[in-house]
């Protein structure tokens, strides 16, 4: 009998369908992460909400596990590559509490126009102090949503209603979505300049962690409110503070912390500062939603492999498994690639197939590119939701077969067309099973993507390479394979291409100082 564990507080709802469909389960909240630890080799299934942390560490003792099931949206606790590289299964909930963390939200930025929190407070101690509580009307200002994903969209509604104007900023909105939604589309820097309130909605992502800084605070209008019920780490909590006490905000009120459980937090006790902990989900409604899904979801794969919300595995029937799957492999790295190269908002992806793989069902491959494409901006997208979520967005997605092999005998190339222009990046098999990167735009190379990666483009001049391998060195960075490319096989001509593989990840420090190196023109770190 397979056997899951329940290791995070969930609607009884949940282990009642694991009951009913068969499975044993156990339930454990509020274990330590030691306690986890010794008992997890046990269980087929983990399902969980944010406070269990599924670090390398507790995979790594996980010798059964299957599957992981998030009741929920956010999978920042979840190391999912690890997970991965295990075979563990994720799933999510992606929809089940988006209706009940934008009514947070909302409830949070009425919290702060009217100072109910204060207000309350000042009351129930016998103090009666009308006048210190005077509020602001929220119709007619403007909200700045900054994520306008399932939730952000649903807060721009509900703020409408309220008779708000708002201002939307989200590489993946479309100006067509945001005129649909009632919304104006703004970049990051005018959403600040002009909100009257700011509430964020993205996912805690490498380019989203402290969008909500210092620079930020100091953009904003003077006397702005903010409001974050989507993850700690998008605010710099120092920098919220010094904004607060400066008297620059007006008003801010988190959901959500650096650190969880925040039970100390420098910003407790400031000045129009609101806290609630991390509630944003928790309503009945949402509760019950998340659980039932996450048990129908972890039950379906461990009785009989179907798969759905899964966010690190392809559905596929078992007889196209084995051709397809070196090619899921190149599709979610040329789509990964890509994604993590293209900084504006995506208008078009075209998907090329040419030879060998032309002949072969090339639908769940171009799932794989979107999905890899859209992934390093999102949470909840997989193979499944990836050209549903294209086509929400205003992607134009096409796919293109030339059954006749061009130089390679099987090539996938992704163009993707944004404000800025086309970007395009090919890749083959080598051998019909090893994936390799063959052309980045108009620059041939040869090369093999691992987990950290670093892209450079440069100035092709004596001196790049020698000032790059110093800097890396002096890191403590050490290289596994370096490729090298330029458009022209004819000598200098401008510029030139380099892609690194690197052992340890290239953090911002060591990125910024090869940015500031001479030749280089722009560099970047990947992961896959
Ligand atoms: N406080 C709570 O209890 C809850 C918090 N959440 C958090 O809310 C987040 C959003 O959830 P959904 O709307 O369902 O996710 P979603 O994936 O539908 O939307 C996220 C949006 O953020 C956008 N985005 C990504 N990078 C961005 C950037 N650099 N700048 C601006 N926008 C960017 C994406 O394009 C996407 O539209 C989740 O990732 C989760 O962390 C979700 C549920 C409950
Ligand atoms: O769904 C999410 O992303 C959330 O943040 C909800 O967290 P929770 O399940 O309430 O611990």
């Amino acid at each position: 009998m397979v056997k899951v564990l329940i290791a995070d507080k969930m609607s009884p709802k949940a282990a009642e369908i694991f009951r009913d469909r068969g499975v044993d389960v156990d339930e454990k909240p509020g274990m330590s992460p030691d306690e986890l630890k010794a008992c997890i080799a046990e269980y087929d299934g983990l399902a969980v909400r944010s406070a269990t942390k599924v670090t390398p560490e507790i995979l790594a003792a996980a010798d059964n596990l299957k599957v992981i099931g998030r009741a929920g949206i956010g999978v920042d606790n979840i190391n999912v590559p690890e997970a991965t590289n295990r075979g563990v299964v994720v799933m999510n909930t992606p929809f089940g509490n988006s209706i009940t963390t934008a009514e947070h939200a909302i409830s949070m930025m009425m919290a702060l126009a009217r100072n109910i929190p204060a207000a309350n407070a000042s009351t129930q101690a016998g103090k009666w102090e009308k006048s210190k509580f005077m509020g602001v009307e929220v119709h007619g200002k403007v909200l700045g949503i900054i994520g306008c994903g399932n939730i952000g969209q649903i807060v721009a509604d509900r703020a409408l209603g309220l008779k708000m104007r708002v201002l939307g900023y989200d590489p993946f909105l479309s100006e067509d979505r945001a005129r649909e939604l009632g919304i104006r589309r703004v970049e990051l820097d005018e959403l600040f300049a002009k909100s009257d309130f700011i509430t964020l909605h993205t996912p805690l992502t490498d380019q989203t962690r402290g969008i909500v800084g210092k620079a930020a605070f100091d953009k904003m209008k003077p006397g702005a409110r903010l409001v974050n019920c989507a993850r700690g780490g998008l605010v710099d909590e120092a920098a919220l503070k010094e904004a607060l006490d400066s008297g620059k905000i007006a008003g801010a009120a988190l959901d959500v912390f650096a650190e969880e459980p925040a039970k100390e937090n420098a910003l407790f006790g400031t000045a129009n500062f609101v806290a609630t902990p991390h509630l944003g989900a928790s309503t009945t409604e949402a509760q019950v939603n998340v659980a039932i899904q996450v048990a129908e979801q972890m039950s379906d794969y461990l009785l009989t492999g179907g798969v759905t919300n899964a966010l690190n595995m392809p559905s596929l029937s078992a007889e196209e498994a084995p051709l397809l799957q070196p090619y899921m492999k190149l599709a979610e790295q040329v789509g990964g690639f890509a994604g993590q190269i293209t900084e504006s908002s995506l208008k078009k992806a075209r998907i090329e197939y040419e030879g060998h793989v032309a002949t072969l069902n090339t639908k769940p491959l171009t799932a794989v590119v979107l999905e890899g494409l859209l992934a390093p901006l999102m949470d909840s997208v997989n193979m499944v939701n990836a050209p549903v979520i294209a086509r929400e967005r205003d992607i134009e997605v096409a796919e293109v077969k030339h059954d006749r092999a061009g130089d390679y005998h099987t090539l996938i190339r992704l163009t993707v067309e944004t404000d800025r222009g086309e970007r395009t990046v090919s890749g083959t098999l080598f051998a019909n099973e090893a994936p390799r990167i063959v052309r980045i735009n108009d620059v041939p190379i040869e090369a093999r993507l691992s987990q950290h990666m670093l892209y450079v483009t440069n100035n092709d001049k004596p001196g790049f390479i020698g000032a790059l391998g110093s800097t890396l060195g002096e890191a403590g960075i050490n290289i596994a394979r370096f490729s090298l490319g330029r458009p022209g096989d004819d000598g200098p001509d401008g510029i030139a291409v380099a892609l690194v593989a690197v052992d340890q990840p290239v953090g911002k420090e060591v990125l910024d100082k090869i940015n500031a190196l001479t030749h280089v023109r722009q560099a970047k770190a990947l992961r896959f």
